[in-house]
């Protein structure tokens, strides 16, 4: 095969920088796991490391701000990426050294999951670390994708209703990502997320399953998108393909652990099967 074939013949490749969680259910787990099963092939860059199960956080140790590099630099220079995902970077100098590396290798299609909280209420982001992800990682991102309580941390304002997701995006937007996908995962009704180009909204709707089995749901729908665009795939189907994932995987439940449970990776590849 020429070098041309081979180019266009190869798997496409992404990188998730963020942190590891021990049960397996959201950070780089997560993200491993749902680009392994979009096809697509994974690589990591962890930032942190959290002692975590589906009861609470019990310990993050955030990694050397050396170690965050090299790992960067290690993927990026050999192995080539194609989509880059951001999730747990909870303090500023991490933000700060991210934000330099993805520049640095100028890698494409940066989809920025700015996690805050852990599900049982544990803080992933140290509070002076915000503006940071404004000043820095925003402005670079493809895609932002904050959950309701990220998003009026972002815009300083409370949300109600789909038209305050709708103010908020418009207000995310303007800080620099050229797509807002506001998530909401923590309303009440159907499960309904926005996608904002900066002039329309396209809304994405899927039915509300009653479980308290939604550990990871978030970093499960950014790995999904970062993983189609990975693959080439334009922003509406990514985001269409990542809530169709996070949906069967909150639908097909694992009811594993005491508390909130992690989502079924698997089940987006079963959907068709009875
Ligand atoms: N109970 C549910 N039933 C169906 N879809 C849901 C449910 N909860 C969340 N979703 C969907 O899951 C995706 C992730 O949204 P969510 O707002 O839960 O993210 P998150 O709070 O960032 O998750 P986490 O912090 O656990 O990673 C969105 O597409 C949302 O609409
Ligand atoms: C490591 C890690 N990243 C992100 C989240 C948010 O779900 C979590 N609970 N843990």
């Amino acid at each position: 095969m020429s070098d041309v074939q081979q180019a266009r013949s190869r798997v496409a490749r992404a990188l998730t920088i963020a942190g590891s969680d021990s049960g397996g259910g959201a950070g780089i787990q997560a993200d491993l796991k749902t680009f392994t099963v979009l096809n697509v092939y994974g690589m990591s860059a962890l930032t942190a490391i959290t002692a975590q199960n589906t009861l609470g956080v019990h310990g993050i140790f955030n990694l050397p701000l050396e170690a965050i590099e090299l790992q960067i630099d290690a993927v990026a220079t050999d192995l080539g990426v194609d989509a880059v995902k951001t999730g747990m970077l909870s303090q500023v100098p991490i933000i700060e050294t991210v934000a330099r590396k993805i520049k640095q290798h100028n890698i494409p299609n940066l989809v920025v999951d700015p996690v805050m909280v852990a599900k049982g209420g544990a803080k992933l982001l140290e509070d002076s670390s915000q503006q940071a992800l404004i000043d820095h990682l925003i402005p670079l991102a493809t895609v932002i994708t904050p959950n309701l309580p990220e998003a009026e941390v972002l815009i300083n304002r409370e949300i109600k209703t789909v038209e305050d997701m709708k103010e908020a995006a418009r207000r995310i937007h303007d800080f620099g990502a050229k797509y807002v996908v506001v998530k909401g995962g923590h309303l009440e009704g159907d499960a309904l997320d926005i996608l904002f180009d900066g002039q329309t909204f396209e809304q994405y709707v899927s039915p509300r399953h009653e479980t308290k089995h939604t550990h990871g749901t978030g970093c499960t729908f950014s790995a999904a998108i970062t993983a189609e665009l990975a693959k080439g795939t334009p922003i509406r189907e990514a985001v269409a393909t990542a809530k169709e994932f996070i949906t069967c995987a909150i639908r097909d439940t694992l009811g594993l652990g005491a508390g909130h449970g992690p989502t079924n990776h698997w089940a987006y590849n079963n959907r068709h099967k009875n």
